[in-house]
């Protein structure tokens, strides 16, 4: 069957050697591809974030982030575009975690040259598919609109309804919570119900990079500002015009980068490094932090002003712990997605598993009970989950006035020895002064997996 890509498919390779890179890289662009190229996980991911990339070509051994979880990344980012690992011979492993992170095919490094080509003609028809389908969704179903926020808690619902009011305004946003709260979620709901909903979009994590690096990435350069800068480089203000730039962790910046902020929010004006000029943007800003703005002022660690021009309106998040009644829909939904993206059948949660994810303290907010819920579809193997596939440090015993009798507080001491060594069974019984046998034995009495 002969495979037809539009010619403008878009590769990106990331990989810190030279070799066997460049040579697909020239290979697929006498295909009549356009390639990007990177050599660090965190560069490719910018390139994704400022460029229409269908397929990425990615090493396992990068030099920041291993290639296999950056394919979890990328699909958490952008689920259209199709990644191909390239893999080490005989490391086999790393092919299969890759597909089961959502990869579409790896490459044995040296073995499948000749595989390449008709692969990421595959990958490229497949994503741009992907592409337009998604772009339809977006545009018109609105997927990044706040419907998809999930929660029906008053917590959750009057923090929507106030992002909805802020939304169709130009107004500056700043979104607080603790981490996993949804701030980027709702940054993007607020970009997408916007009037600059079809320009981009452009989301830093300004703790991701060290000050200097920050300042180039924000404001760009002029060629030969410094060694290494030999041509102009647009910053990321510029690449967000006419859209909305989304500031995550803004609390990190440096002082001095704060008081260069203020003037973009001010005058959305700057000076890009190495130039004489000011710049202008037409941008709308949106920021967040886990940080309790007002303490940092206070420390010093925030610029006062920066506070106030930020925070002409804020919408505080709340934390998962202070909305439980939305955690077994938020566990459902997520339960759903996952069971469908690995082809499972799961009927439900059992009650107990429920309960349980209910009583628990979520430090990680959304994105943790997410996190869980994926690991426990990939241990499921019946179709009702059960509290057996969660983390040891779920299963906590909750103490129950009335169950003073010997055999529950012997229970809630197992756990309680179990958690402190991680699930480790023979650290337990060495602890416990019990031998293994005898904690395998008590375990099983007791329904402790
Ligand atoms: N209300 C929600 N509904 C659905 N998914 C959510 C919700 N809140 C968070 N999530 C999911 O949880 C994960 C973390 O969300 P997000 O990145 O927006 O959090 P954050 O507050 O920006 O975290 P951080 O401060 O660490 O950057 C994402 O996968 C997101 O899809």
């Amino acid at each position: 069957m002969e495979t037809k890509i539009q010619p403008s498919a878009n590769v990106l390779i990331i990989d810190d050697e030279q070799g066997l890179a460049g040579l697909i890289a020239r290979i697929l662009e006498l295909e009549g591809f356009h390639l990007f190229k990177n050599y660090t996980a965190r560069e490719g991911l910018k390139t994704l974030m400022l460029e229409d990339i269908h397929v990425v070509i990615s090493d396992v051994k990068l030099p920041d982030i291993n290639g296999v979880e950056l394919v979890k990344l990328i699909k958490e980012k952008k689920p259209y575009i199709e990644i191909i690992n390239l893999t080490a011979h005989g490391t086999i492993a790393d092919g299969v975690q890759s597909i089961k992170n959502g990869g579409f095919d790896y490459i044995t490094k040296g073995d499948d040259n000749d595989k390449i080509i008709p692969l990421v003609f595959k990958a490229a028809e497949k994503a741009q598919l992907q592409l337009r389908v998604f772009n339809l969704e977006t545009r018109i179903t609105g997927k990044y609109s706040f419907d998809h926020i999930l929660g029906r808690s008053r917590a959750i619902t009057e923090a929507i309804d106030i992002a909805k009011k802020v939304a169709p305004t130009d107004t500056t946003v700043l979104l607080l919570g603790e981490t996993g709260t949804g701030k980027e979620v709702f940054a993007e709901s607020i970009h997408y119900e916007s009037t600059r909903k079809l320009q981009p979009f452009v989301a830093v994590n300004c703790s991701s990079f060290p000050s200097e690096l920050l300042e180039s990435e924000l404001f760009g350069y002029k060629a030969g500002s410094f060694t290494g800068a030999l041509k102009d480089k647009k910053g990321l203000f510029e690449e967000a015009n006419n859209g909305t730039i989304f500031l995550d962790e803004v609390g990190e910046m440096s002082l001095e980068l704060q008081a260069k902020l203020l003037r973009v929010l001010e005058s959305r004006t700057f000076i890009k490094i190495g130039d004489t000029q000011t710049t202008k943007v037409n941008i709308r800003i949106l920021a967040a932090t886990n940080r309790d703005p007002q303490k940092e002022a206070e420390a010093g660690n925030f610029r006062l002003d920066l506070f106030y021009r930020l925070s002409v309106f804020t919408v505080t998040l709340p934390s998962l712990n202070e909305r439980k009644a939305d955690i077994e829909l938020i566990a459902k939904h997520y339960l759903k997605q996952f069971a469908d993206k690995v082809n499972k059948r799961i009927e439900r949660m059992s009650d107990e598993f429920i309960h349980v994810l209910t009583q628990h303290q979520w430090k990680g907010n959304v994105r943790e009970l997410k996190n869980v819920i994926e690991r426990v579809v990939i241990l499921a193997e019946k179709g009702v989950i059960g509290v057996d596939l969660l983390p040891i440090e779920f299963r906590t015993v909750h103490v129950d006035a009335d169950a003073l009798d010997l055999e529950s507080i012997e229970k809630q001491h197992i756990y309680k020895v179990l958690n402190h060594t991680h699930g480790n069974k023979t650290e337990a019984a060495r602890l416990l002064n019990i031998g293994l046998t005898t904690l395998y034995r008590k375990l099983e009495h007791y329904t402790i997996a």
